[in-house]
């Protein structure tokens, strides 16, 4: 039996390009419809590493017309997600359980969340429930990181 998930494998299954992006998002977004805000285009999606487009409309803004902080914490939640997706074997569980965010500048344009693994644990060695920290940077168009969020989520084996 395959240790990849169906997302993992669905994302390969799928063309690289902007159909195939559109149709994996739209996909997820059916399965948890709340990230649906934030009308996410997964671009990038590999095991430790997952890559979420997020342009700035006028339903994410807030009071000064930037991208409102939580909406760019569900931002950062799709990325840790996916990447948890394309990252956990079948053996495994995971789901998040905190959040450490700051926001570094004021976000003004349509942003880029990157989540990414320093290093993938070695699933087979965890038997019993543990934390694993998913770091996610996510960048304004200019490349400047406004927002970053640290998401423990907590692995169980199956
Ligand atoms: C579970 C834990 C984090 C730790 O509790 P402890 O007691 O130390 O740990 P223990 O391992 O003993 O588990 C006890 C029970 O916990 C449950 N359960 C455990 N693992 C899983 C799992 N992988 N999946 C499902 N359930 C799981 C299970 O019932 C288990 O009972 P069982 O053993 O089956 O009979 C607890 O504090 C909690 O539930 N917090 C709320 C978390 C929460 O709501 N996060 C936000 C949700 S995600 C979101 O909104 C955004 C998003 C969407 C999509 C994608 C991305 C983002």
């Amino acid at each position: 039996m395959s240790k990849e998930t169906a997302t993992l494998r669905g994302w390969k299954k799928l063309p690289d390009n902007r159909l195939g992006h559109a149709l994996f998002s739209l996909g997820m977004v059916a399965r948890v419809p709340y990230f649906g805000t934030v009308l996410p285009s997964v671009v990038r999606l590999e095991p430790g590493l997952c890559e979420v487009t997020s342009p700035k409309w006028f339903g994410i803004h807030n009071h000064l017309g930037t991208f409102h902080a939580i909406a760019a914490c569900n931002l950062a939640e799709v990325a840790m997600g996916m990447l948890s997706e394309a990252t956990v074997p079948t053996t495994h569980r995971w789901i998040p359980k905190a959040m450490n965010v700051q926001y570094l500048a004021k976000a003004e344009t349509g942003l880029r969340a990157v989540a990414k693994l320093p290093e993938i644990p070695d699933f087979a060695r965890i038997t019993e429930g543990r934390d694993l920290v998913v770091p996610v940077s996510i960048y304004d168009k200019h490349g400047v990181e406004v927002v970053h969020a640290d998401i423990t989520t907590w692995v169980t084996p199956c």
